[in-house]
């Protein structure tokens, strides 16, 4: 028998945390797991170490290439390794095999090469055009890795504020801003993060088709100087494009402290392009950079990428362009990387390029001229290989690793308590716990603060102003009953607003998000989805809007359609003032555990909401979940006081706006009825409002709050959740500083006890997100009837629940 040391042959699967293996095969059959697991770096001779298995055994995270990654079952399973001596002998194997297969174009071929790259250049125009360029206002790319800090790079460069978090997925649409270089100005463009060129989900397309398609002057591209092997994987594929560019080698705060060293010239030299080490987070180099990234714009194309391959590779290649090379400039496509996209086999490009059925043979038996001739793989992971080495050996002459810190890193540390197979989801729930009962315990309190300021202070004052001047009883009605308590109303839970936002940055910024997915991967999977939904789920808690879009980076349209629908069940920020003030009024004691609870239930309506979607229409396999997990940061106060305070003037001027004129107008309705004409009405219940509740109210009446002041107040939650409270506080008049007992009793009318206040409560909680979410759903569902299935799923749900709550409630309390 052999012992352990000798080493065995597996899959990924059968290792244990802390075994390493290496790498001999990835799949059998090709595909988009396949090919996104090559592309981050699982390439055949790679070491792996498997680091964590997630709470109930699945997925497992991996350490690959100095990153961490996390992996399914089913997915490990599809990758052989080798461990101990065996692996040593594969990877000595290896190297043979792949030796005595290269073949070294000779002499002849060479000149021929030379000869044709001449002609090309002088054919489809290599010199730069200078005229054109100075006449119109250049624009510079960001292009990197997902997390590799784009859009901070961007946010310094242009002064903008763009949303930046620690976890890969935070940009899904390009935005442009403005940067000055020598005095001229210049759009920069930031894109969603990509790991190669062939795109998988709707943010990668969008970078794809802007860097291909859209000819910016130049690409900057972003390496993460940690991370450097994986990172630049995807600058081959750039420099594949010949285009002028230059790399930001970012984070080199981040690699002065781990104590590594980066030739950067030597990194320059073998990559053919020039490199500028910056720190994004602080600014530092960046103007250098902007100017180098200038001076490549008019310089041009400045690399020759054929030396990314081996000799064989490069004479395959060779081959392809002669096929294809007219169809490509035809198709304003880049002719030498549409060479090595067909013979990665990458569909867009093969449909873009048009070719006829003689070309497409042509290119199929070039395809398996190059898989026959090697014995170790198919052609993508055999490209991939080939860019993998060019990568290693430029890396082994620029890259000096430090003294590795022994023992566990800060990252490994929280992870032993965060990702731990038991205390994992526990302490999630914990986290969540602790952030709505500060949010709702001490911000409660700051929140009454600013109550007893406007009510006592503002409102008193104006009355009396009001009263001094002698204006018109209907004035004052307006601006104290109307815009004071409508506004004001809302006005008073910015405290509560902006400590939920500084927890949810918090989360955001430190690294959590890519975590809570990895945790619940498993458990999302149950119906059919991936752990990554979960980070547009968790997004939903701050704002619907950002987090429905969020949903971008799902691999299947299915799913994302599907969190979509899912999303709008995460309680947001706007729902807490209706929390704010009826747990206060009805919960006084428990209100922290109240408020917990929706949130609670709103997960689980999105859940069970999930499991039944999946029954019922979304039917098919889950995607797969590959996703990196980037090392835990300190987030920056000031990015999380941007963040904050980003929202905080949102829910300003939204107070100002909005708010203040649906106050106005529902004062108006609220005051005025129709009496063969229109009368001011001493009771509201005949006023306009009164009409349009009292129709609705009937509905109601199952769910425990059958009045005309419910009704409308529901309704013009559809403009905006906050306005339910604005609404309440106009229809029942109750002085905003009053105690919480005082506002029970003003709104007894409507709710009877605590349960049909609950009841209250979980109808808005799941009922129809606001208009702005509506507007992005449809927007991003690009599809009315979608839009129309997700409202009805949400009205259905919020009626539903809300009455089993307040039917039981009542036979139970
Ligand atoms: N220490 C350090 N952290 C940085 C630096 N640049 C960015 N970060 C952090 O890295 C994380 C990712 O930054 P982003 O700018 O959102 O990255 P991105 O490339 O735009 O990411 P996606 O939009 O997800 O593709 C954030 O937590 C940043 O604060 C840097 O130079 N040093
Ligand atoms: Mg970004």
């Amino acid at each position: 028998m052999r012992s352990e040391r000798d080493g065995k042959k597996g899959t990924l699967e059968g290792l244990a945390p802390g075994e390493r293996g290496v790498i001999l095969r990835v799949g059998n059959e090709r595909g988009p797991v396949k090919r996104r697991l090559v592309d981050m770096g699982l390439t055949p001779g790679t070491e792996v170490m498997v680091r964590k298995i997630a709470p109930f055994g699945d997925p497992i995270e991996v350490n690959i290439r100095g990153y961490e990654l996390s992996l399914r079952r089913e997915d490990a399973r599809q990758i052989v390794i080798a461990t101990g001596e065996e692996a040593e002998a594969a990877s000595l194997i290896r190297r043979k095999r792949s030796g005595m297969v290269q073949h070294i174009p000779d002499e002849e071929t060479l000149r021929r090469m030379d000869a044709d790259h001449a002609h090309e250049a002088a054919e489809h125009g290599g010199e730069p055009d200078y005229a054109s360029h100075d006449s119109r206002e250049m624009k510079l790319a960001l292009v990197g890795n997902p997390n590799c800090g784009k859009t901070t790079l961007f946010n310094a460069l242009t002064g903008s504020n763009q949303y930046v978090g620690n976890w890969p997925g935070v940009t899904v649409e390009k935005k442009e801003g403005r940067a000055q270089v020598d005095g001229k100005p210049v759009t920069v463009v930031d894109l969603p993060g990509i790991y190669s060129l062939s795109p998988y989900s709707m943010e990668e397309i969008v970078a794809r088709d802007f860097i291909v398609g859209e000819h910016p002057d130049a690409i900057i591209n972003i390496i993460d100087a940690t991370n450097i092997e994986r990172n630049l994987y995807l600058t081959a594929q750039l420099l594949e494009l010949e285009r002028p560019m230059v790399i930001a080698l970012n984070f080199m705060d981040e690699v002065e402290k781990h104590g590594d060293r980066i030739e950067v010239a030597a990194l320059s030299r073998g990559l053919g392009v020039p490199v500028i080490p910056i720190t994004a987070r602080t600014g530092k180099n960046i103007q250098t950079l902007l100017e180098v990234a200038h001076r490549q714009m008019h310089v041009g194309v400045t690399v020759e990428p054929d030396d990314l391959y081996d000799g064989f590779t490069h004479q395959i290649h060779h081959k392809m362009g002669e096929i294809i090379h007219d169809k490509a400039y035809a198709a304003n496509i880049p002719a030498h990387w549409a060479s090595i996209k067909l013979l990665e086999g990458d569909n867009l490009v093969e449909e873009g390029l048009g070719l006829d059925g003689g070309e497409k043979r042509r290119v199929e038996a070039v395809c398996s001229e190059y898989e026959g001739a090697y014995v170790l793989g198919d052609r993508e992971t055999l490209i991939a290989d080939s860019r993998y080495r060019f990568i290693q050996s430029v890396v082994s002459q620029s890259v000096k690793k430090g003294p590795k810190a022994d023992g566990l890193t800060l990252s490994d540390k929280i992870d032993a308590v965060v990702t731990h197979k038991i205390l994992a989801v526990p302490v999630f729930l914990l986290m969540m716990l602790a952030m709505f009962a500060i949010t709702f315990g001490p911000g409660q309190a700051l929140s009454d603060l600013v109550d007893a300021g406007i009510s006592g202070g503002v409102s008193e004052w104006v009355r009396g102003l009001l009263a001094a001047a002698g204006t018109a009883p209907w004035v004052e009605s307006l601006l104290v009953d109307g815009i004071i308590a409508g506004v004001g109303g809302v006005l008073v839970f910015l405290p509560q607003i902006a400590i939920l936002f500084f927890f949810l940055s918090f989360l955001e910024d430190s690294g959590y998000m890519s975590r809570a997915a990895f945790i619940m991967d498993r458990l999302l999977r149950r119906f059919g989805l991936s752990g990554k939904a979960f980070i547009p789920m968790l997004m939903g808690f701050g704002c619907t809007v950002p987090a429905v879009m969020g949903a971008r980076t799902m691999e299947h349209e299915k799913d994302r359609r599907m969190t979509i629908m899912l999303v709008p069940f995460m309680s947001c920020s706007a729902r807490l003032p209706v929390y704010g003030l009826m747990t206060a009024a009805f919960f006084a004691r428990w209100s922290g555990l109240v408020v917990f609870s929706l949130y609670l239930l709103g997960l689980i309506c999105a859940i069970l909401s999930g499991i039944l979607l999946k029954k019922l229409v979304f039917k098919g396999e889950p995607a797969a979940f590959v996703l990196e997990l980037p090392p835990y940061r300190m987030p920056t106060l000031k990015n999380m006081a941007l963040h904050v305070w980003e929202k905080v003037r949102g829910f300003l001027v939204k107070a100002g706006t909005l708010i203040l004129a649906m106050s106005v107008l529902l004062w108006f309705l609220k005051t005025f009825g129709w009496n063969g004409g229109l009368t001011m009405v001493t009771d509201a219940e005949h006023s306009f409002l009164g009409g349009i509740g009292g129709a609705i109210a009937p509905l109601l009446i199952p769910l425990g709050f059958g009045t005309w002041q419910a009704a409308v107040a529901l309704l013009t939650g559809l403009i905006a959740k906050e306005m339910v409270v604005s609404s309440m506080s106009l229809f029942y008049g109750f002085s905003m500083s009053a105690s919480g007992a005082t506002v029970a009793a003003a709104l007894s009318g409507t709710f009877a006890d605590p349960v049909a206040a609950y009841a209250f409560l979980v109808f808005v909680l799941l009922y129809v997100p606001c208009v702005a979410a509506v507007s992005t759903i449809y927007r991003e569902m690009n599809s009315l009837k979608w839009t129309l299935a997700s409202i009805a799923w949400q009205l259905g749900a919020a009626y539903l629940v809300s009455f089993l709550v307040y039917q039981i409630g009542s036979l139970l309390f």
